[in-house]
């Protein structure tokens, strides 16, 4: 497989030396104790906080790419999205492609308004929005963390089809191990400051 994201020597926070590659298609799992610096290697590598190091996507460096393309193609789901429009559909860029039912939506949850969704259609929902933009990577924090069994396996399948089909990239942020073994070809743990591979 060909590396589409490569981050070098990323310090931020109190994690050092942050080294990976993420190769096109591949979902990767990132653990750790709450605190050890998880949200904020995301957030660095979206390019919304202040660290320093090389990321690279698809050979060119982020400095390539304003911070709207960069954040376009290297997409950050957080744990709790904000939504600036009223309406649902509004945010889904228009995309036809976005597969809301295999989320569990029908069509008219486009026409829903954002004050109504409960925290797991919000969670969902972030997906879609963020799938919308086609991204090249997409960082998850914790995507089914508000959701039950059924709907944590369509999330999983839905985004098992998205690196199949599309070849889109995923790290996924994960406190369930066997979630991260079940999703995830690769995993690691941020322990002691520093990355560690968990598996295989
Ligand atoms: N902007 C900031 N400035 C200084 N410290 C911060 C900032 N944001 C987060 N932190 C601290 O950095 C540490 C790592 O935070 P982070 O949110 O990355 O943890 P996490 O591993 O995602 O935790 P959890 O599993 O609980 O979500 C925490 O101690 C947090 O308080």
């Amino acid at each position: 497989m060909s590396a589409c994201l490569v981050v070098e020597n990323l310090d931020c926070g109190s994690v050092r030396e942050v080294n990976f590659t993420l190769a096109v298609g591949e979902c990767v799992s990132l653990a750790g104790a709450s605190g050890s610096g998880k949200t904020r290697l995301l957030r660095a590598i979206a390019d919304l906080d202040v660290h320093s190091g090389t990321v690279r996507l698809g050979g060119k460096d982020r400095q390539c790419f304003t911070p709207a393309q960069w954040r376009r193609r290297v997409t950050m789901v957080p744990a709790e999205s904000h939504w600036w429009a009223d309406t649902v559909g509004v945010h889904l860029n228009g995309s036809p492609d976005v597969d809301l039912e295999a989320l569990g939506f029908g069509p008219e949850v486009r026409g829903w308004a954002v004050r109504r969704l409960s925290s797991g259609e919000r969670q969902r929902l972030g997906l879609a929005r963020a799938a919308a933009l086609e991204p090249v990577v997409m960082l998850l924090d914790e995507p089914t963390a508000n959701l039950d069994a059924e709907a944590i396996e369509r999330v999983e399948h839905w985004l098992a089809e998205r690196r199949q089909r599309d070849g889109t990239a995923i790290l996924w942020v994960t406190h369930n191990a066997a979630q991260a073994v079940r999703v995830a070809q690769r995993g690691y743990r941020i322990t002691a400051s520093t990355l560690q591979q968990a598996f295989p």
